[in-house]
């Protein structure tokens, strides 16, 4: 049975940072962007990076940022994975992928079919495209669901994740309904804007665990 790989993004605490691992996630997010209620200076970011142990990888979250910012926020929190989450295009990807050993991961706004079939041409320079409602308040962590009807006769040319209004209570129909090998959540997670509940962290991995389990 593969491992269900589960994101959990927008940690913003040492205790949900601990939580999200001790309830099991395979990766967890860490947002740099000031407009997100889920933003952390790169000091703060690098200190919850630190409690992570090394079996969880942590995805560092970027909007747009230019090459050097890209470049004092990777030195400074060492991520396992970059994921960019904005208007970058398939040369930015591939200087960063041909420059460093990290996983690059895409962020994709699936507003129709056509957005889902363009994400191809990351095909090359991505190690992981990740499937989220088209930019709404925030270019992500909006609680917006994409239509997962799309996917379905999609023929993926890489790994790739499902991200979009996920949460302890449709994580185990998003599974079964499109295979998504990650699933990924943020506000779906919260009790206010910014705010990570522990509960429904676990209940969120509990449940997506469950459904691979029973898919096997
Ligand atoms: O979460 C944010 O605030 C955010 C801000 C800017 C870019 C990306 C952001 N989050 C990206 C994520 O990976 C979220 O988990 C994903 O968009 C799903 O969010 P949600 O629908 O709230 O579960």
């Amino acid at each position: 049975m593969p491992e269900q790989l589960i994101k959990i993004c927008g940690l913003t605490t040492p205790e949900t940072v601990d939580a999200a691992v001790d309830a099991g996630a395979t990766h967890i997010g860490l947002v740099h962007f000031e407009k997100s209620p889920r933003h952390l200076p790169l000091e703060d970011a690098a200190k919850l990076r630190t409690r992570v142990p090394p079996h969880v990888k942590v995805v560092l979250l970027t909007v747009n940022m230019q090459p050097k910012d890209t470049a004092e926020a990777l030195q400074e929190i060492q991520p396992d994975v970059l994921q960019l989450h904005g208007r970058e295009n398939p040369e930015w990807l591939a200087l960063i992928k041909n420059n460093s050993k990290l996983e690059v991961w895409k962020a994709i706004g699936v507003k129709d079919a056509a957005a889902l079939e363009k994400s191809d041409r990351f095909a090359d320079v991505a190690h992981r495209l990740i499937y989220d409602a088209a930019a709404g308040a925030l270019p992500g962590g909006n609680g917006l669901a994409l239509d997962w009807r799309l996917l379905l006769n999609h023929r993926h040319k890489l790994p790739w994740g499902l991200a979009g209004g996920l949460g302890p209570s449709n994580v185990g129909d998003a599974i079964r309904y499109t295979d998504a090998p990650l699933v990924d959540a943020s506000s779906g997670l919260e009790s206010a804007p910014g705010v990570k509940d522990t509960g429904k962290i676990r209940a969120f991995c509990d449940a997506a665990r469950e459904a691979r389990r029973a898919m096997a």
